[in-house]
């Protein structure tokens, strides 16, 4: 069987560590390497409170894809080195699964076109757990019938980008299908700035930032009479993992960029 080589950047974050155990635990997938700013020169098995796989670590990405030739590359970081490694993969001839939140419209244009250009598959997904993506499409299609919807995504207090990747992928599903409208009062003022949320194309969006909490969010719909909530919740990492099995398995069968699940799982 021909092993998918994968290089992982974020190993020691709480979504790389899950990454590590997944390929570890695939019979498919082979870990190659792993990107990470500190622990160069180290394997993996070397670094405290990481599974015991021998493959390298990497500061520096152009090394790494140099010398481990990857297949594909998992990033799990932040939003700036996320979009710099994603990138530098394409660049390099390499896959990119990204699963880091907190890209721009232009972020997503610019490496579609990267992709395109290359020939080759980058599946950008903002939620991999398989309730979240059903928790979207169903909030699409409960937007056919109530054009007044609000988003309320609640997370974990050390997650930096808001709203969260789901929660804007949610209201661009969404618009796709709702009768555009203004909601609330025509003449709602905000006495204190923020307490409408933020706004995509007429649907507002509530960020929560809690302890405790990992990944959730409810979808809240209203028309004369009655109401419909929508909720999905992630209570731990695990729960991301068969999405990216499914999409390191599926970017190698795929010549350009995917945004988002939704558009694999039928
Ligand atoms: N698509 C999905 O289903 C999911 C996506 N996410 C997204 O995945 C991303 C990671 O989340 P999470 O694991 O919780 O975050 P963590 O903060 O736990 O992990 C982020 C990792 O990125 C590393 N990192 C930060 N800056 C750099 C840098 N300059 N160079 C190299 N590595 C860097 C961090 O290293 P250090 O410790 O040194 O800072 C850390 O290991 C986020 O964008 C989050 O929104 C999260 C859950 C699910
Ligand atoms: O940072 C997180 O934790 C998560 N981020 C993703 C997002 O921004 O939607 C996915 C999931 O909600 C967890």
């Amino acid at each position: 069987m021909n092993k998918v080589k994968v290089v992982v950047a974020g190993p020691r974050g709480r979504m790389g560590i899950e990454a590590l155990h997944l390929m570890k635990n695939t019979e498919n997938f082979e870990l190659v390497g792993a990107i990470d700013r500190v622990n160069e020169g180290k394997k993996i098995s070397d670094v405290e409170g990481l599974p015991a796989i021998d493959a390298p670590i990497y500061t520096d990405i152009h090394t790494c894809l140099t010398e481990t030739k990857p297949d594909v590359l998992v990033d799990l970081t932040t939003p700036e080195i996320g979009r710099l490694h994603t990138k530098t993969a394409l660049s390099y001839g390499v896959r990119a699964v990204v699963g880091t939140t907190g890209f721009s419209e232009e972020d997503l244009t610019e490496l579609k076109e990267m992709a395109e250009e290359k020939g080759i598959g980058c599946i950008i997904a903002p939620n991999f757990a398989i309730g979240a993506i059903l928790m979207m499409k169903f909030s699409q299609m409960a937007a056919r019938y109530f054009s007044d919807v609000e988003i309320i995504e609640l997370h974990h207090d050390r997650k930096l980008d808001a709203p969260s990747g789901t929660g804007i992928k949610t209201a661009e599903l969404i618009s796709k299908v709702r009768e555009p409208k203004k909601q609330g009062h025509p003449e709602e003022k905000e006495i204190i700035e923020g307490a409408r949320g933020a706004e995509f194309d007429g649907i507002h969006l509530h960020s929560v930032r809690l302890p405790g909490l990992i990944a959730h969010q409810e979808v809240l719909f209203g028309r004369d009479g009655e109401s419909l909530k929508i909720r999905h919740d992630s209570y731990n990492r695990a729960s991301f993992m068969s999405g990216v099995e499914l999409c390191v398995n599926t970017v190698m069968n795929i010549d350009s960029l995917v945004y988002g699940l939704e558009n694999i799982i039928e």
